[in-house]
């Protein structure tokens, strides 16, 4: 039998940051066919607004540092400020998107980090048990369009900041299972670049061979190694198709013009 399509699409903090960008995405993300899901960001703004309020932000290996006080502020800017800013959007394309954290229905269950050489604090671990793609289907089969943002919980009242990338990548496994998969990381570049200061070296296609030979390189490097890390899990796992590329040219996939870096699981 033939599934439906599902498109699990991720945007960070630099395309949020930026309103006509994010504008410009929400209404190419409006039009792709079939079942939606945007997960975001905003790493960005909640680095700003920790640093106004006297509070030092502090990453460790791309993963926030999240102590009870930046708990407080990733949960006002990625469940509220960010999440209900890009709601309204949505919905004035005529979008019917429900803005979501992990906690919200039991979508996205998470496990405290343990503490080993570093205690990330409030941090949650997605597991194999963290989401139940059922019933993250109804609510797509009920005609919404769900709106992730970081914020999980523990089931026993805690909540937990989780990075995006990682929830987009888990949500593709689980929801893999029912529908024809695609995920894509959108961010301000045009994809995986052998330069990063020339947008024309996009990487077409990237296999775990060359990626290990770009990493090596130092091609490769900072926040694109979780990313990667992420998009090989998810194509290792059952989905279908996993793409990196700039949140501007999302249009060009329902065009079927060329879009960013394809992920490939050739050995
Ligand atoms: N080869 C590369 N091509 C493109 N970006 C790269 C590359 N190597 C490292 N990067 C960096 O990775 C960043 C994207 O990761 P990140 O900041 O975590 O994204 P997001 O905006 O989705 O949170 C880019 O802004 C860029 O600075
Ligand atoms: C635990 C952890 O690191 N959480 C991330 C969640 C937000 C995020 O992933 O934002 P971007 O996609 O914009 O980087 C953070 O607080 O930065």
């Amino acid at each position: 039998m033939e599934m439906t399509s599902l498109h699990i699409i991720k945007i960070g903090g630099n395309v949020i940051d930026n309103s006509e960008n994010l504008h410009h995405f929400l209404q190419d993300f409006t039009s792709l066919d079939g079942y939606k899901i945007l997960v975001h960001g905003g790493g960005k703004v909640a680095t700003q607004l920790s640093e106004t309020l006297g509070l030092e932000a502090r990453l460790v290996e791309g993963r926030r540092v999240t102590d009870i006080e930046t708990l407080r502020v990733v949960t006002m800017v990625y469940g509220g400020l960010i999440n209900k800013n890009i709601v309204a959007q949505l919905q004035r394309f005529g979008n019917n998107a429900i803005g979501l954290t992990g906690a919200d229905g039991n979508f996205i269950r998470t496990k405290k980090r343990p503490v080993k050489t570093i205690d990330y604090g409030f941090v949650g671990d997605i597991d194999e048990k963290s989401i139940n793609p059922e019933n993250i289907s109804r609510l797509l089969e009920t005609g919404f369009t769900p709106v992730f943002c970081a914020i999980t919980h523990d089931g026993e009242g805690q909540l937990l900041n989780t990075n995006a990338d990682t929830i987009a990548s888990a949500l593709a496994v689980s929801l893999a299972k029912l529908y024809d998969t695609t995920l894509i990381y959108c961010f301000e570049k045009a994809g995986v670049l052998h330069d990063i200061n020339d947008e024309e070296s996009i990487i077409r296609e990237i296999d775990p061979a060359l990626y290990h030979e770009l990493k090596q390189q130092q091609i490769i490097h900072s926040g694109m190694l979780p990313k990667l890390d992420n998009a090989f899990t998810a194509i290792g796992c059952g989905v279908k198709s996993v793409v990196i590329g700039r949140s501007d040219d999302l249009g060009n996939i329902k065009q079927q013009k060329p879009f960013g870096t394809r992920l490939s699981n050739h050995i």
